[in-house]
């Protein structure tokens, strides 16, 4: 809706109204339309002045709306509309004008803003472009250069930029709509040809030759067609998924009933961490950057003291980064537990070994003040076992971040069964604050994300055995769009993590037998006898691929590796075969989906778009293919149940080929949207068919 108003002499106001930003949806793009003509039609009227409700101008089109047929007035001739008006209309911009929201306002002849408003064109990172005139207004007003700069990289920039830039005609730290008001009685009667962006020539940098001056000129008409090209692509759709993904996430719920709307979240000032390493610090500069106060904890007298400088320097890099002048938290180093006892919350991050977790959590629980908040920073041990050695389980949760802590955007909230919601409250309040998308999920083995990672490995290895080199497979992966492939990330992140935790699941060592078959299903002991071997990826210069030396970056292919292989294949009487990409990426991802599926079926997280927050935040699946749970829904589930089931059948040895039943069970449906599945999958419960 748009509201109406004469405010006393002469200037219209017009109010967009949509909470809670004010998107452009039919019903506001009508009432514009309406109130414009009213404005034009009032012959006491001379100017006007469009705001939006509750200090936000406009947030852009209704991104909601996409999905459907288009309805109500379409967005390019409202905005030619206004700028044909012949009396000025000025854009009183607050809170922010992005997308549509800033096309409407270069529609408009003059733009004020308050000087906190963020202006920008990030319809690319929905996989769209300005297309309601912004790729052509925006040009002439600032020039080709930086107007390219804006709508290809999407960024918000501040107020002060956006006059520097020429965008805005006037900032204010004062009522943004009073200023405008005043502007635009003062401009009354000005003429304003000049102010019709639409019409101008486009100031070209001298070396841009005539033909894209010529291109301008047709320019409307050229974003027309591609944004209906783009409008129907399965990217735009999977990208704007994921917008809404992130945001659902952040209204979780847990099986108990307890949600983000009925359980209160304690405000957290001061916190500790135990355990310096890199995850540690990581996790200590995110706390400090946020305004918390962190005692940071580490019995090693000689980690300590490389941790007490590397901390401080991290701090600043980032604080930099985030143009802080300083960084808000302050930080004290100890290597005390005792010192821990004044705080709210500690995030523990030690060694991943439970023994050893187990010590610190004694200890934490006799040290601290009742009420304190006890997390744990494992990337897959049992949260519960862990709260059971504390006074009070129910403030026990894990968080677990990923590296670099202070710069990776996800974080697993896990729930025990005895958690409290206060408790996941808090710690998912706490990844807000801290700027994370934080995901609530339950407490399993390697919780969602490893979880998931794990029949995605196991696949790539047996690839290896089959024929295929870590090449071939990493390049299928990165084909699809994943920043790195499978052994080249392994190499990265360092083989040893996953040889120690095999190990501990006795899987290998010492007096178990080199077999391909291990307790009951299919195992490759290929990664195992890479570690042993003393290559353990990047840190050692060599792993699956060589490096120029321990902590090389680039990866070659190494002889050593294919000699390796063909041993290896000789020795189990395994004949190589030519792989094609389409097996390699099927056997991987479908793996991975089908786990997907099983974590959704036992209500390990509560809906597909947990899982694809989680998968795109944190493992770099490609965001303009949603997440595996959008992306399954992309193939057709139909496909995914029939490629496993061959899969299955032809390796039935690897239980993770076999579909899940929440797969059967929505393909017998008909396969529903992905956004129907969280609906779906409680009914389900209810009647027990899952
Ligand atoms: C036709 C082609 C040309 C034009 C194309 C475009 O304009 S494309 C668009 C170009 N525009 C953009 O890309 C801007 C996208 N938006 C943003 O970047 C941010 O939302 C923000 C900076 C506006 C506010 O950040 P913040 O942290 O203060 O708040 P928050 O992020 O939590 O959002 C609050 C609620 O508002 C909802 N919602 C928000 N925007 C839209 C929308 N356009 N539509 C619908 N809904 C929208 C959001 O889902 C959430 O809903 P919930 O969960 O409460 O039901």
């Amino acid at each position: 809706m748009a509201m109406y108003s004469r405010l006393p002499g002469s200037v219209a106001l017009i109010t967009l109204q949509n909470p809670p930003v004010n998107a452009l949806s039919a019903a506001v793009r009508q009432g514009i339309v309406d109130t414009v003509q009213r404005a034009l039609k009032d012959p006491k009227v001379t100017s006007v002045v469009i705001c939006g409700q509750n200090g936000k101008f406009c947030g852009g089109a209704d991104i909601r709306e996409f999905a459907g047929p288009m309805l109500g007035p379409p967005l390019v001739p409202m905005i030619h509309a206004i700028e044909a008006v012949d009396k000025p209309v000025a854009a009183a911009i607050e809170g922010v004008a992005l997308g549509g929201g800033l096309e409407l306002a270069l529609g408009c002849h003059y733009r004020i803003a308050h000087s906190k408003a963020l202006l920008g064109l990030p319809e690319v990172t929905l996989g769209l472009l300005p297309g309601a005139g912004g790729s052509q207004r925006l040009p002439r007003l600032i020039g080709l250069t930086a107007a390219l700069d804006l709508i290809t990289t999407g960024r918000h920039i501040s107020a002060a930029e956006a006059l520097k830039l020429g965008i805005l005609d006037q900032v204010t730290d004062n009522n943004v709509v009073d200023q405008a008001v005043e502007f635009v009685r003062r401009v009354a009667g000005q003429p304003l040809d000049s102010r019709r962006l639409s019409t101008l020539p486009c100031p070209c940098p001298p070396d841009v030759d005539s033909l894209l001056d010529k291109a301008m000129v047709k320019g409307m008409e050229k974003e027309r067609d591609l944004l209906t090209t783009l409008f129907n692509s399965g990217q735009a759709r999977a990208l704007q998924y994921a917008f809404f993904s992130q945001r659902v996430v952040g209204k979780w719920s847990l099986p108990s009933g307890a949600s983000w709307d009925n359980s209160a979240a304690r405000t957290i000032s001061k916190a500790a961490v135990i355990g310096l390493g890199t995850m540690g610090r990581g996790i200590v500069v995110a706390l400090a950057l946020t305004g918390i106060s962190v005692v940071a904890v580490e019995t090693q007298e000689k980690q300590l003291a490389e941790a007490s400088q590397a901390v401080p320097a991290m701090l600043q890099r980032e604080a930099g980064r985030r143009s802080l002048a300083t960084p808000p938290g302050v930080i004290s180093f100890s290597s005390n537990l005792q010192d821990v006892s004044e705080v709210e919350l500690v995030i523990e991050a030690v060694f991943e070994d439970m023994s050893l977790k187990l010590q610190v959590f004694r200890h934490l629980t006799s040290v601290c003040r009742p009420g304190t908040l006890l997390c744990s920073n494992t990337s897959g041990l049992d949260i519960d076992q862990l709260a059971a050695v504390t006074q009070s389980p129910g403030l026990v949760v894990g968080m677990h971040f990923f590296a670099p802590a202070h710069v990776m955007k996800l974080l697993e909230v896990v729930y025990g069964p005895r958690s409290s919601p206060e408790a996941v409250a808090t710690a998912m309040q706490l990844g807000k604050r801290m700027g994370k998308v934080s995901v609530a999920v339950g407490n399993c083995p390697g919780f969602v994300g490893n979880r998931m990672l794990k029949p995605y490995l196991e696949q790539a290895n047996f690839l290896l055995e089959e024929g295929a080199t870590p090449q071939q497979v990493d390049e299928a992966l990165e084909e699809f769009g994943f920043p790195m492939g499978v052994f080249r990330m392994s190499d990265l992140s360092g083989l040893d993590v996953g040889w120690r935790i095999r190990k501990e699941a006795g899987l290998t060592g010492p007096g178990v037998e080199s077999t391909r078959t291990r307790q009951g299903r299919r195992y490759s002991p290929l990664p195992d006898q890479v570690c042993e071997a003393g290559r353990l990826g990047q840190k050692t210069g060599r792993g699956w691929y060589q490096y120029d030396g321990p902590g090389g970056r680039v990866a070659r292919s190494d002889p050593w590796v294919h000699i390796f292989l063909e041993a290896y294949r000789a020795e189990h009487g395994l004949v190589a075969r030519s792989i094609a990409p389409e097996e390699i990426l099927e056997r991987c991802l479908y793996a991975l989906i089908n786990e997907g599926f099983n974590i959704l079926q036992d209500a390990m997280a509560a809906g597909p778009e947990d899982i694809d927050a989680i998968y795109v935040f944190g493992y770099g699946w490609p965001r303009h293919h949603g997440g595996p749970m959008f992306h399954a829904g992309q193939v057709g589930l139909g496909r995914i149940l029939e490629r496993l089931q061959h899969h299955h059948h032809n390796h039935p040895d690897v239980p993770h080929l076999k579909p899940s039943t929440l797969l059967r069970r929505l393909v017998a449906v008909g396969s529903p949207p992905v956004q129907t599945w969280r609906e779906f999958i409680n009914k389900e419960r209810v009647h027990s068919q899952l």
